[in-house]
């Protein structure tokens, strides 16, 4: 029985969703706030539910490698993940339970496919909030195994179009080791869109009132992007990446999303838009795609 891909998504991670939540994991205590985005993700929690994945893949952008890309290689990973800028708000005592057979065939054929891989195999490794956040968002049962990847840092330190290549040769790489795997799995491309954002909390953070786009060009590009993923124009919307990143700041620069539309083939059905709202300032669209049964 072949592996395959059974759905995608795109599952920002701000550590604020979690914080208006509170989940038991998470120390700081909230009145609520982005609920528009976290009822959003009650919609994924619903896919993922009917989907009934053996696998969660998710690519973070802060989980940063500077040499190579970074598969988690540990089974079982606990700690207290903080976010470094708002570590108010994000204290979380996460423990998961990494597919490190499935993690050990992406890098393999990550290496196979001429890029710089290797496996995490610290036990004591803190994952970052990025990958957390994302795949609490979607399963806060965590009941699911996971592989974790990181954001190798070439984006900064290549070329753009450059760093897009070496996404699209991982997200071939995480297809084709899925494959081989057997294995059903969700892909969940862990960023924001348009990512310029405040520099100054509210005295009560979660005080909805305050928040809104940092900028109109970000949101303009966050609409533009939304609909293009919803007509299933994939392709034309990578023509276009450079200046997605570029003008709106995205987030997506890191690679995730890159790697999942490589790895999903560049749909061209449409994606289904779970919610869109801000998190201080940030552009955030909850998006699925549904790949054909
Ligand atoms: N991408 C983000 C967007 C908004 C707020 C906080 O953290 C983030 O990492
Ligand atoms: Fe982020």
């Amino acid at each position: 029985q072949e592996g395959k891909i059974l759905a995608g998504f795109v599952a920002p991670h701000p550590p604020h969703l979690v914080y208006g939540e509170n989940p038991p994991q998470n120390e700081p205590v909230s009145e609520g706030g982005w609920e528009v985005l976290r009822w959003a993700y009650e919609k994924v929690r619903a896919s993922i539910e009917e989907l009934k994945p053996d696998v969660l893949l998710v690519h973070s952008p802060h989980w940063i490698t500077k040499v190579g890309h970074h598969f988690l290689g540990v089974r079982h990973l606990t700690g207290k993940s903080v976010d470094p800028v708002f570590p108010n708000l994000f204290r979380y005592n996460f423990d998961l339970q990494v597919d490190v057979v499935l993690a050990e065939a992406c890098c393999a054929e990550a290496q196979a496919a001429g890029l710089v891989s290797q496996l995490m195999r610290n036990p004591n490794f803190r994952v970052d909030y990025g990958t957390i956040t994302t795949l609490h968002m979607v399963r806060p049962q965590w009941d699911i195994p996971i592989v974790g990847i990181s954001a190798n840092n070439s984006p900064y330190m290549l070329r753009l179009d450059e760093s897009v290549e070496q996404m699209e040769r991982l997200g071939i790489a995480t297809r084709d080791a899925i494959r081989k795997s057997g294995k059903r799995a969700v892909l969940l491309a862990s960023n924001s869109f348009s990512h310029h954002h405040f520099r100054v909390e509210p005295d009560i953070p979660e005080d909805m009132s305050k928040e809104h786009p940092q900028n109109y060009r970000g949101y303009k590009w966050d609409v533009k992007v939304i609909e293009m993923m919803r007509q299933g124009k994939i392709r034309e919307l990578m023509e276009i990446f450079p200046q997605w990143v570029e003008e709106s700041y995205s987030e997506t620069k890191a690679g995730s999303f890159p790697w999942m539309m490589a790895a999903m083939d560049y749909p061209s059905y449409a994606a289904q838009l779970h919610g869109y709202g801000t998190v201080i300032g940030t552009g955030n669209a909850v998006m699925e795609w549904r790949a054909a049964a």
